[in-house]
């Protein structure tokens, strides 16, 4: 029998109220040990929501403990057990779906029915992938000599530190959490200022089904609550995704404290459209892939389009007329399409990316209409934003905004494109678009990325291993090999049978 606090809650704002001023820790919601708390904030309308609860070194050393105590018993479980377990918060957060959706849509400022609804959807998909992944749990024996038997067995790390972004909160937690908890560890996540709540009420749900202390969820900032996370003795292995900057302040401490990390950082990710394209679908394949429903705030947005100039004209126009077509408002009407920017911070700062290019000789071309209604006033909306004319050397081609802002470069020679698509610091993922197979195949091997995908923008899905090379990330996520990689060590057993 359940009790009433996990009974679905479709009234977003009444479950924000619900849950203020709460961590979980051991199983329990209870406030931070200094009682203090900061405001959460609907960036659609710039209201206070809830006031989440300030996490800071001492309840980390509190959930530390929970989670250090419940580790050993849960490794004991039978690994198809977690993996068990682990599918049946999969279950559960299925059953809440509509109603987190709805949560994060009021917290993010996310289009309910294009972005946030479809977030809360994909959660039961990552924990059933990885809670069948449970008998994938297994060693290797190795040949070494005829009288040992000489065996490897994947053992849990210990307590995982999983820090987490804004963008996509739910859906980078669960991505997080599940290959942790089937392994075998004990998890701590540490939610992003911006967006606690959704998360919050997502690991509430999940702590129904799993035994007390495995997984456990604080708010609070970076440096009070994130660095004393990484820093913690019991925290023995830490998994991050947000900016290049602060991801490698986390490597830093964890380096200090020689344990492992996995980076998911960052991308500049280019689009490379060639002369024998089908325009149309190349058109559609930019609208995800910029990713204009959610603002442009995803870490593998197109920002980067080089279409050949055969195309160009007619591709700028294509694009900027179906953007055109598309509804900015408040986040929760069915018939929006695009929410808002996040925060007041995140939104200065694509106004700043719009000026600079502007000024370094480039042309706004502003799409979409403002939304008129006064309750809307003061929201973070901006305008999607698609340059023409930016000099190879602008800001704007080479820094990751995070916004809604895409740049369109003509080009002509093949190796010229695919060497401006790789003059980039990040290495997160990339597309071609092309009706011929050996440019497909000759741009996959020289695109420097790590995902390419020919004539399709698709967002990834379990089992499609997703993480980037150069400044984009450490390690990858979504498959086995995320699982056995970066939530277990291998131990070698040797069997002296003379
Ligand atoms: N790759 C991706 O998916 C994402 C990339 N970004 C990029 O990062 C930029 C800034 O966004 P922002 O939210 O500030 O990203 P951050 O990288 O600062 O934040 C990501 C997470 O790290 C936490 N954190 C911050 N400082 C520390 C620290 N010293 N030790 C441990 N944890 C810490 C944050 O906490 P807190 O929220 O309190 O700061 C948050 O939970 C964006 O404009 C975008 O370019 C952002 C989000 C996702
Ligand atoms: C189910 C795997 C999805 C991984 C993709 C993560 C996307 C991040 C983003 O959009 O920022």
């Amino acid at each position: 029998m359940r009790s009433d606090d996990l009974a679905p809650v479709l009234d977003p704002k009444l479950l924000a109220k619900a849950l203020s001023g709460k961590l979980l820790i051991n199983g329990d919601l209870v406030p931070a040990l200094s009682g203090k708390t900061f405001p959460v904030v609907n960036p659609a309308t710039g209201e206070q929501i809830a006031d989440a609860a300030l996490g800071e070194a001492a309840d980390v050393a509190k959930a530390a403990e929970a989670a250090q105590a419940a580790q050993k018993l849960w490794a004991a479980r039978p690994a198809r057990e977690r993996g068990k377990l682990v599918a049946a918060c999969g279950q559960i957060l299925q059953e809440h779906q509509e109603e987190l959706g709805r949560l994060v849509a009021l917290e993010t400022g996310k289009a309910l029915r294009t972005e946030s609804r479809v977030e809360a959807s994909v959660l039961a998909d990552v924990f059933t992938f990885f809670g069948g992944l449970a008998p994938e749990l297994k060693g290797e024996s190795v040949p070494f000599n005829p009288d040992m038997l000489t065996v490897t067995i994947h053992e849990p790390l210990g307590v995982v530190g999983a820090i987490i972004p804004w963008n996509v909160p739910m859906m980078l937690m669960a991505l997080k959490i599940a290959p942790a908890l089937v392994a075998g560890n004990t998890v701590i996540v540490k939610s992003a200022e911006e967006a606690p709540l959704a998360v919050l009420r997502a690991c509430q749900l999940m702590a129904s089904v799993l035994p007390k202390g495995t997984l456990n969820i604080l708010s609070g900032f970076g440096p009070d609550c994130g660095a004393p996370l990484v820093q913690h003795p019991a925290v023995r292995k830490v998994t991050f995704t947000g900016s290049v900057e602060t991801g490698k302040i986390v490597a830093r401490a964890a380096a200090d404290k020689l344990i492992p990390v996995t980076l998911e950082l960052g991308g500049k990710s280019p689009m490379i459209v060639c002369a024998d394209a089908d325009l149309d679908r190349a058109v559609a394949g930019a609208i995800a892939g910029v990713r204009f429903t959610r603002q442009g705030q995803s870490c593998t947005a197109a920002s980067r389009i080089y279409v050949h100039a055969d195309l160009h004209d007619a591709f700028i126009a294509k694009l900027t007329a179906k953007v055109n077509e598309m509804k900015m408002g408040d986040p929760l009407d069915e018939a929006t399409d695009i929410g808002t920017i996040i925060s007041k911070d995140q939104f200065d700062k694509v106004q700043n990316y719009v000026a600079i290019g502007e000024a370094e000789g480039g042309t706004a071309l502003r799409c979409a209409q403002m939304p008129k209604e006064a309750a809307l006033a003061k929201g973070f909306f901006a305008q999607p934003v698609v340059f023409t004319g930016l000099p190879a050397t602008s800001r704007v081609l080479r820094e990751e905004i995070f916004g809604p802002v895409t740049c369109i470069q003509p080009w002509t020679d093949f190796d010229a494109v695919i060497a401006a698509a790789n003059d980039s610091d990040y290495g997160l993922a990339a597309t071609i678009w092309t009706k011929d197979l050996k440019t497909a195949l000759d741009a996959s091997r020289r695109l420097e990325a790590g995902l390419v995908q020919v004539n399709q923008n698709l967002v990834v899905q379990p089992n499609i291993s997703y993480g980037g090379i150069k400044q984009s990330g450490l390690g990858k996520e979504a498959s086995l090999e995320s699982m056995l990689e970066h939530f277990t060590h291998k131990k070698t057993v040797i069997l002296n049978m003379t």
